[in-house]
């Protein structure tokens, strides 16, 4: 008996836009996984070899990288802020688009020169790292939410966070004074898997060949 293979995909924005690009590849969950009500975090498919595991955007990468899951959809945002050595981003999925950037409060003083800041980020390592490459140390004030509050409440002069649409830097009265990087969401496959079972190779191949088509229309 061939060991089921397991699917992770996040709850949240990203689904909505995940859900037809799997669909495509043959990745269909049962009816259950559309009951709002249902708690389960574990779904079947219209596959007999695959289930899905819901969860959050964040852990997406770490249940592929450690193989509790052989392949996921996650921001390449989470990929990138991770950077697990065990996890392989083959296909750009050309869906969750959004940015990373650097802001702040409309208005504030300029700290052109400082050689130190501190930043309220849900990404303390690709921050570091932004700021590293400036020359600038970054200490991070870790946050899961809500960053762009963290100035006027004198938690940090600046934030690190998605931007889509701007509006929620807007409205709370920030302005982006960096980029950097632009994001989207990317099927991963645990390195491991690719190697010893050919259908999580069949898979990345059905995904490109999806991604291919959406970039080519
Ligand atoms: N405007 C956006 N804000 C946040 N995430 C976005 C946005 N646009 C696309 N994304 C993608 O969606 C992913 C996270 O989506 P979502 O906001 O649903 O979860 P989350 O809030 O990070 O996780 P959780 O709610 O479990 O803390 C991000 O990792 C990113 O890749
Ligand atoms: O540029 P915009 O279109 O305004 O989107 C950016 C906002 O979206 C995300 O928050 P989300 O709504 O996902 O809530 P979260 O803080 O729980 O992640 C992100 O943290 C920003 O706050």
């Amino acid at each position: 008996m061939t060991d089921s293979l397991t699917f992770a995909i996040p709850k949240g924005r990203i689904l909505d836009e995940a859900l037809p690009v799997m669909a495509r590849a043959g990745v269909v969950p049962e009816d259950a996984f559309h009951d709002k009500a249902n708690r389960s975090l574990t779904f079947a498919t219209t596959r007999e070899d695959m289930r899905l595991i819901r969860v959050r955007a964040f852990d997406v990468a770490t249940f592929v990288a450690h193989g509790a899951a052989q392949l996921g959809i996650v921001g390449s945002d989470v990929i990138e802020e991770f950077d697990y050595a065990d996890l392989y981003a083959p296909v750009d999925l050309d869906i969750g688009h959004c940015h990373l950037a650097v802001a702040e409060p409309k208005g504030a003083s300029a700290t052109s020169g400082a050689s130190h800041l501190r930043v309220a980020t849900k990404y303390p390592n690709l921050t570091r790292r932004h700021f590293e490459r400036q020359g600038i140390q970054a200490e991070c004030v870790k946050l899961n939410g809500a960053m762009e509050i963290a100035p006027e409440l004198g938690l940090a002069g600046r934030i690190v966070d998605l931007v889509s649409s701007g509006q929620t830097l807007k409205d709370n009265g920030l302005v982006e004074t960096g980029h950097i990087m632009d994001i989207t969401a990317r099927l991963i496959v645990n390195r491991a898997a690719l190697k010893t079972d050919p259908r999580v190779s069949a898979l990345v191949e059905a995904f490109r060949a999806i991604s291919e088509e959406r970039s080519a229309a």
